[in-house]
């Protein structure tokens, strides 16, 4: 500025007044005019000053404004980051689910195909099972009509048993000799014969000359058992009876033979299986075929009672009251049936429940025993297993009683040694008394045909009275002839034999009748 204006002094000094006055004109309008710059460029400046305020303000504005923005699209970028994910995650899940989607389709359109197959399976089978349906029917048919063949076979299968057990013979008499025991002195007894029928005895004695006669005493019976002969060989020949007893026949089996002679053993027999007597035995058989016939529309009822007769008096070996003191009578229906009063009946449903019985029977004995010497061998003991069985199928009804029966010693007054002793005289006419009573009653109703129905004497004893109704005409009996090997019984064992001999000789209880009923649908 300093030099324009010396340029200026300098270029004035050179010029006219006119040139003065007009470069002074033009000076002032210059001044003015820079005067004017100048107000221009300060209001331009102030005007920048301000536009630079606003525009700073704008500035500043425009940074928070980027702040804002870029906050904005940072949360932005990490909404959109998180959206990201999640849209991955939707996706990979999408992909999934489109994946699950195809296996489900895959599987449904499996699994539709597998129950076609099924389906047309089902209509298969179900047709098969009409087939085997009918096929069932067919075989019911044949089942039933098996069964009705099975019915009347089974009551052929009774006729024909009791024509057998008829042809037999009603009564019949089998003979035991039981084993030696370490005892000495065996009789001589033989067995002679394939048929096991015979048994003779021989007996040697001094005559009056001093020589010696062997007297050979020949018996013949419908069984002779060896002492060898084991319980099941002996039941082997009684079964048939425990058989009949279930087809509704009464039965009496009888253990006769004195004391020691194997009577007990025979019917209730030791304790072993292989041991067991004909009462375990018969039971056992009859429970059995019951449960057998079970099939064929039978339902059986049994149930047992056990008494004594000792001295003529009834004892219930199932009471409770005291030995001797009880009175029980004797009654007969008119049903066919004998009813003791005041006497326990059991029923049974098993034979350990028989066993049970027996035992119970036993320990009652063995008590009054140790106080009356002896006292199971002085008495009869008799058991009685009622079995009532009926149909509905074909309407039949059954009612047979088995009666096992120990008797009691048959030994004579002289060598039981009871002449002496008040009370064993007396147990000892008893016994004879009831057991002569029982083989005239046999014997009456041998000579009774049908026709000429006289007096049988069953009134004479007890045993006999109260076994009226199994020895009459509707009964099977069989006697178990027990005897001693011992030479010392051999006269005891001849009186047996004899007493036997005289029961068995043409004896015939009639013919059996089966106490049976029709039942009235
Ligand atoms: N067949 C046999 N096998 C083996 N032992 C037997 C046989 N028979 C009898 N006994 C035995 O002989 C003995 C006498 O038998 P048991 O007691 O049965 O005779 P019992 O005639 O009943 O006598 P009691 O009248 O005195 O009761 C017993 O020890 C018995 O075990």
């Amino acid at each position: 500025m300093t030099c324009a204006v010396a340029a200026l002094k300098a270029f004035k000094d050179q010029l006219t007044v006119e040139q003065l006055t007009t470069i002074r004109q033009v000076e002032v309008d210059v001044g003015r005019q820079y005067q004017a710059s100048t107000a221009e460029l300060e209001s331009l400046r102030s005007a920048h000053a301000r536009e630079r305020q606003d525009w700073e303000i704008e500035r500043m504005k425009l940074d928070r404004e980027l702040r804002e923005v870029r906050e904005d699209l940072r949360i932005a970028r990490d909404d959109l980051g998180r959206e990201r994910e999640t849209s991955a995650a939707l996706r990979r899940a999408m992909v999934e689910q489109s994946n699950q989607h195809l296996t489900l389709e895959t599987q449904v359109s499996a699994l539709r195909a597998q129950g076609h197959g099924l389906a047309e399976e089902v209509r298969g089978r179900e047709a098969r099972v009409g087939e085997l349906e009918m096929a069932l029917e067919r075989e019911r048919a044949v089942v039933r009509e098996r069964e009705q063949e099975l019915r009347e076979a089974e009551g052929l299968r009774r006729k024909l048993h009791n024509t057998v057990m008829e042809l037999k013979g009603n009564i019949r008499v089998f003979c035991r000799v039981r084993p030696v025991q370490n005892e000495e002195g065996m009789a001589m007894i033989a067995f002679p014969g394939k048929e096991s029928r015979e048994i003779v005895l021989s007996q040697s004695s001094e005559t009056a000359t001093g020589g010696s006669r062997e007297a050979v005493m020949p018996f013949s019976f419908d069984r002779v058992f060896q002492p060898q002969a084991t319980q099941s060989e002996v039941f082997e020949e009684i079964s048939q009876l425990a058989q009949s007893c279930t087809d509704g026949y009464n039965v009496c089996i009888f253990g006769y033979g004195q004391t020691s002679s194997g009577k007990t053993y025979t019917m209730e027999g030791g304790a072993s299986d292989d041991a067991a007597g004909m009462i375990p035995r018969a039971v056992r058989q009859i429970f059995e075929v019951t449960q057998e016939l079970k099939g064929r529309g039978w339902t059986y009822r049994m149930e047992g009672q056990f008494l004594e007769i000792y001295n003529e008096t009834i004892n219930d070996l199932l009471g409770t009251g005291e030995i001797d003191k009880k009175k029980h009578e004797i009654k007969h229906e008119k049903n066919g049936r004998t009813t003791v009063t005041d006497v326990v009946i059991l029923p049974l449903e098993s034979p350990s429940q028989v066993r049970n019985l027996l035992m119970r029977a036993q320990s009652r004995r063995t008590v009054h025993a140790t106080l009356m010497n002896e006292r199971s061998s002085r008495s009869h003991s008799v058991f009685t297993l009622r079995v009532s069985g009926n149909n509905p199928l074909t309407g039949e009804s059954c009612d047979g009683c088995l009666n096992l029966v120990d008797l009691a010693g048959s030994e004579r007054l002289a060598t039981s040694g009871a002449a002496n002793d008040k009370e064993r005289l007396k147990e000892t006419q008893a016994i004879n008394k009831s057991l002569s009573a029982l083989g005239d009653v046999i014997a009456a109703l041998g000579e009774k045909s049908a026709a000429d129905k006289g007096h049988v004497p069953y009134r004479n004893s007890k045993l006999t009275y109260l076994l009226q109704n199994s020895l009459s005409g509707n009964s099977k009996t069989l006697m178990v002839l027990n005897l001693s090997p011992l030479a010392a019984h051999l006269n005891e064992s001849l009186c047996s034999l004899r007493f036997a001999t005289k029961v068995v000789n043409n004896t015939q209880i009639g013919t059996a009748r089966k106490q049976q009923a029709r039942i009235s649908s």
